[in-house]
C-alpha cells in the first residue's frame, strides 16, 4: 500500500502526519514502527493520524502513536503540528480549532506570527504509583533506581511525566537514567522522564527521555509538566520559557485547576509517499 504522508516538526520533535479525513487509515504496530524507523522508514518521534469526528463542537480527532507503535493519550508538540497541518492543507478555515484526543478535547489557536497556542487543560498530580489520582499538589517523591535514588515529581498532562531537577541538563545522565525511569515498576503505563535545570524563576533548560521514543529534541507535554512541577514546588513562576535542544516553548499556568497554555512553533518539512 502506498501511503501519503507529511513530515513535520515542532521545536525539533518530529512527526509523520497522515491525513485520514477522506478515508480511514489502519496501521499495525509493525507498520508504525517501520514508518518511524530513521534508517528503514521515514523516521519520526511520533506518528499523528488526523481524522474526522461527529462529536458536536469538535472539528477533528487526532491520534498519537510513539515510534514503538504504542498509542498514547496526548502530545503537545504534535497538537501544534496538527493545527499547522489542517490549516495549510485547507481542511479548515478556522484559526481556533477544537480537537478530540484520547485524553480529552483541546482548543488550539494559530497565531498571526505562525506560532500555535494550545490549551492543554489542567495538570493532575499523583504519587509515583499510576494511575494518576487527582492529588492537588505536585510532590517530590524518592524513586529508587538500580544504583541510585532520584527525586521526581509525577505530573499528568493527559500522559504521564516524572520530572527530576538536575544541576546541568548537558551533563545529566539522560541515557542512563531515562530508560530506568521510563520503565520503572511504579509506572505500570511507563512514563516520560524529564530532566529540568532551573536557570531563573522564569526560565529552564529541559531534556526529556520520552516513553516509547527515547530522548527527543523537545517534548511539549514534558515542557508543561516541568513548568507546572516547578511552579507548584515554588522554584518557578508563570510564564516559563522552556529551552529545549530543538527550540523554545513558552508555558503559562495560574495554578490549581487552571489550564496550562503552551505556545511554540510548528512547521512542515516535506511531503512524500511510502510503500508499507
Ligand atoms: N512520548 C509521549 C507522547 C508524545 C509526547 C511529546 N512528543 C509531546 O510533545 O508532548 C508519551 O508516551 O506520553
Amino acid at each position: 500500500m502506498k501511503l501519503r504522508f507529511t513530515k513535520m516538526q515542532g521545536a525539533g520533535n518530529d512527526f509523520v502526519v497522515i491525513d485520514a479525513t477522506q478515508a480511514p487509515v489502519h496501521l499495525s504496530h509493525t507498520q508504525i514502527q517501520h514508518i518511524a524507523n530513521r534508517y528503514f522508514g521515514v523516521g519520526c518521534d511520533q506518528l499523528l493520524m488526523v481524522e474526522t469526528t461527529d462529536t458536536p463542537g469538535i472539528d477533528f480527532r487526532y491520534r498519537i502513536f510513539n515510534a514503538d507503535g504504542s498509542e498514547v493519550e496526548q502530545c503537545g508538540n504534535g497538537a501544534r503540528c496538527f493545527v499547522r497541518f489542517v490549516v495549510d492543507k485547507g481542511l479548515t478555515d478556522k484559526r481556533e480549532i477544537r480537537v478530540e484526543t484520547a485524553s480529552g478535547n483541546l482548543t488550539l489557536t494559530l497565531q498571526d506570527d505562525g506560532q500555535v497556542t494550545v490549551n492543554m487543560g489542567a495538570p493532575r498530580f499523583a504519587p509515583a504509583q499510576i494511575p494518576f489520582e487527582a492529588e492537588a499538589e505536585a510532590t517530590a517523591y524518592e524513586l529508587p533506581l538500580e544504583d541510585d535514588t532520584v527525586t521526581i515529581s509525577a505530573v499528568s498532562m493527559g500522559n504521564p511525566h516524572a520530572v527530576m531537577l538536575v544541576d546541568n541538563v548537558h551533563t545529566a545522565e539522560v541515557a542512563l537514567l531515562g530508560p530506568q525511569i521510563e520503565s520503572h515498576p511504579r509506572f505500570p503505563q511507563r512514563v516520560n522522564a524529564g530532566f529540568m535545570q532551573v536557570l531563573n524563576e522564569h526560565e529552564i533548560n529541559l531534556r526529556v527521555y520520552e516513553r516509547g521514543s527515547g530522548e527527543t529534541l523537545a517534548c511539549g507535554t514534558g515542557a508543561c509538566a516541568a513548568a507546572v512541577s516547578g511552579i507548584q514546588l515554588g522554584t518557578l513562576q508563570s510564564p516559563v520559557k522552556v529551552h529545549t535542544r530543538g527550540g523554545i516553548l513558552t508555558i503559562s499556568w495560574n495554578g490549581s485547576n487552571s489550564p496550562v497554555m503552551m505556545t511554540g512553533p510548528a512547521d512542515i518539512v516535506f511531503e512524500g509517499d511510502i510503500e508499507i
